[in-house]
């Protein structure tokens, strides 16, 4: 779905729904039909009464008309439908294709980018203004259309009997529309706070969800409550406020538009009884001018979402555009997975301070780089830098001397195994989370990769075994068998990177020492990356680095930094304190 900015909201949704233009165009049609035939009983109404008054009233003509006008509504009825179901049909499919289109757009935009926004905001833009559309693609496109082109055909008809009364019947119209215009001046800014205070709300209801443990382990439930609380207040009150401001209009101009026998009966009887009004026509203009208010008034109901067609279309585009990692899309060959990280520097944003300065940093095929240093320090950040998440602000990373932003992601990202503290699981079972790492691995070689990681045991002891879902987030395992699901699923992946942050948190002795055996098989004869947080699993690493603000402070092999290097002196000798009260 390619996205032209700048182009007019209108524009880009009718863009967005591109492949079902010709749905679109045959609902029109149908609909346009359908107004026309539901128009007919007030013409076989009209007739009649020319019958009537002519005094030669025959039961044939008058059936005649009878038929005509109960055509006349089924074919409204039919076009119609038929109408509302292609609509929907190419509208349903639209819906999709953006859904669709939003969610990949996620994969391609920096990590930073997701990270860094709220995830109710997410939500509210994929599920609520994508459904927002729905109105606007469904009904507007063919029943405003067909709404507002009938009267106007019906208006030339009128004009033709007698221009006088067709314009008269079009005073209470014009009246109605000042009002609309009044009442429609502010909607568009109206429905943007609208917007803005629903996301408040959304992302009020989404952290206080999120963050539902902490809330209840530390008593927190009514002070936490009140955020929400007050962002559904704030959200109830706007929507109070805007329509106690907008009734006046709406009240005058559903009362004033319909009203057109006000303006027609009068100057009708004056020009009647003038003389220049012939009393049948007289009574065909007020049967007509009352099957002309119908539609107007329909169409009127999609003023609203004309106005809200800006907000939701921008908030969707808002994600379609954003800067995406720019990689090339032909692989590169690379001989020897060398990493180099050149001076780099980086910011997370415009209101971040520099995160990394002056980066240099080697790491050879098949060996251990251990990264450590005071939390804060940015070891993360240069882990996460590696694996692409991110573009270096100033610097270069380079993979056998090619900058790795001439790398396609793709063909960066399979070479690297991230095993995070954070090892999210889908709520799908142990099997296909696993069998993630390789979508076409075998059974057996998820069930191998599991044994290797030690999670055989604990699987086999579940009810359905490796058919067991692993609940949302994986919150049906303990975070020790998460942690080993999630490396069976990185050794499924078999990269020759390996990425790890280890865990913060103390695990129990039993877990632990399973979790360590995993990594051993994990990283065996592999470049190893680990943010080390236990300065015992790294004494034997290849090369430690310490971070210290954002800088290199030094780095060597554990001997040599216990010697030159007094910040990683001191965090060994706090590390063995910690050890040795524990
Ligand atoms: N997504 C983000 N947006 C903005 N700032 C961030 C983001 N992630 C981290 N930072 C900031 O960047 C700095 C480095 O963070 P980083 O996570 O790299 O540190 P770390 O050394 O890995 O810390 P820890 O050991 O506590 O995990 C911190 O000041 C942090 O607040």
């Amino acid at each position: 779905m390619k996205e032209k900015t700048g182009s007019h909201p209108a524009a880009k949704l009718w863009g967005w729904a591109r492949p079902y233009h010709g749905s679109f165009l045959g609902s029109v049609l149908l609909a346009v039909l359908g107004v026309a035939c539901g128009m007919i009983p007030y013409f076989s109404v009209a007739a009649i009464l020319r019958l009537l008054l002519s005094g030669s009233v025959s039961m044939p003509a008058y059936l005649m008309w009878c038929g005509i006008a109960l055509a006349g509504y089924l074919g409204k009825v039919l076009f119609g439908s038929f109408s509302t179901l292609i609509s929907h049909t190419a509208t349903y499919h639209t819906l999709r294709d953006l859904r669709k289109a939003l969610t990949s757009k996620l994969a391609r935009v920096p990590m930073g980018t997701v990270l860094n926004t709220p995830s109710g905001q997410y939500k509210t833009t994929i599920v609520d203004r994508v459904e927002g559309m729905e109105p606007t693609l469904a009904h507007l496109i063919p029943e405003m259309t067909s709404n507002a082109l009938v009267p106007i055909a019906i208006l030339v008809y009128l004009l033709i009997l007698d221009w006088r009364m067709a314009l008269i019947s079009l005073i209470t119209l014009f009246i109605g529309f000042i009002f609309v215009a009044r009442s429609g001046k502010t909607y568009a800014k109206r429905w943007a706070g609208a917007v803005e205070a629903g996301r408040r709300m959304n992302n009020a209801i989404v952290e206080y969800i999120g963050g539902i443990q902490v809330v209840k382990a530390f008593s927190q439930s009514a002070g936490s409550y009140q955020k929400y609380a007050d962002a559904v207040r704030a959200n109830g009150q706007y929507y109070v406020d805007w329509m106690g401001d907008n009734l006046k209009y709406m009240c005058l101009w559903t009362s004033v538009i319909p009203a057109v026998l006000v303006a027609v009966l009068p100057a009708g009887f004056a020009f009647w009884a003038g003389g220049s009004l012939s009393a049948p026509d007289f009574l065909t203009i007020i049967v007509l001018s009352l099957g002309l208010t119908g539609p107007i008034m329909a169409a009127m109901t999609f003023v609203d979402d004309l106005a809200v067609i800006g907000t939701n279309v921008g908030e969707i585009s808002g994600i379609l555009e954003t800067a995406e990692l720019e990689r090339p899309q032909e692989p590169v060959r690379l001989d020897h997975l060398d990493i180099a990280l050149k001076n780099v520097s980086f910011t997370y944003g415009k209101d971040s301070g520099e995160v990394l300065r002056g980066i240099d940093l080697n790491i050879r095929p098949g060996t251990v780089t251990a990264l450590v240093g005071p939390s804060g320090s940015g070891k993360s950040t240069i882990a996460k830098l590696i694996a692409g998440f991110w573009d270096v602000t100033d610097g270069q990373i380079t993979v056998d001397g090619c900058d790795v932003r001439r790398i396609p992601l793709t063909q960066w990202t399979a070479q690297i195994a991230y095993v995070s503290q954070d090892n999210y699981l889908f709520d799908r079972s142990i099997r296909e989370n696993i069998r993630m790492g390789r979508k076409n691995a075998t059974d057996a070689e998820v069930e191998d990769a599991a044994k290797a990681s030690g999670c055989e045991e604990f699987i086999r002891r579940l009810e359905n075994g490796y058919d067991t879902a692993a609940g949302s987030g994986g919150g049906s395992l303990s975070g020790g068998e998460r942690q080993r699901v999630a490396i069976a699923r990185a050794m499924l992946k078999n990269a020759p990177i390996v990425i790890l942050d280890e865990a913060t948190a103390s695990i129990d002795p039993e877990n632990e020492a399973a979790i360590q055996k995993a990594l051993s098989a994990l990283t065996k004869g592999k470049t190893l990356i680990v943010i080390a947080h236990h300065l015992s699993t790294i004494t034997d690493a290849d090369n430690i680095v310490v971070v210290k603000n954002g800088k290199i402070a030094a780095q060597g092999k554990q001997d040599e930094l216990l010697s030159t290097c007094p910040v990683y002196a001191d965090m060994w000798a706090a590390y063995q304190g910690t050890r040795d009260q524990a």
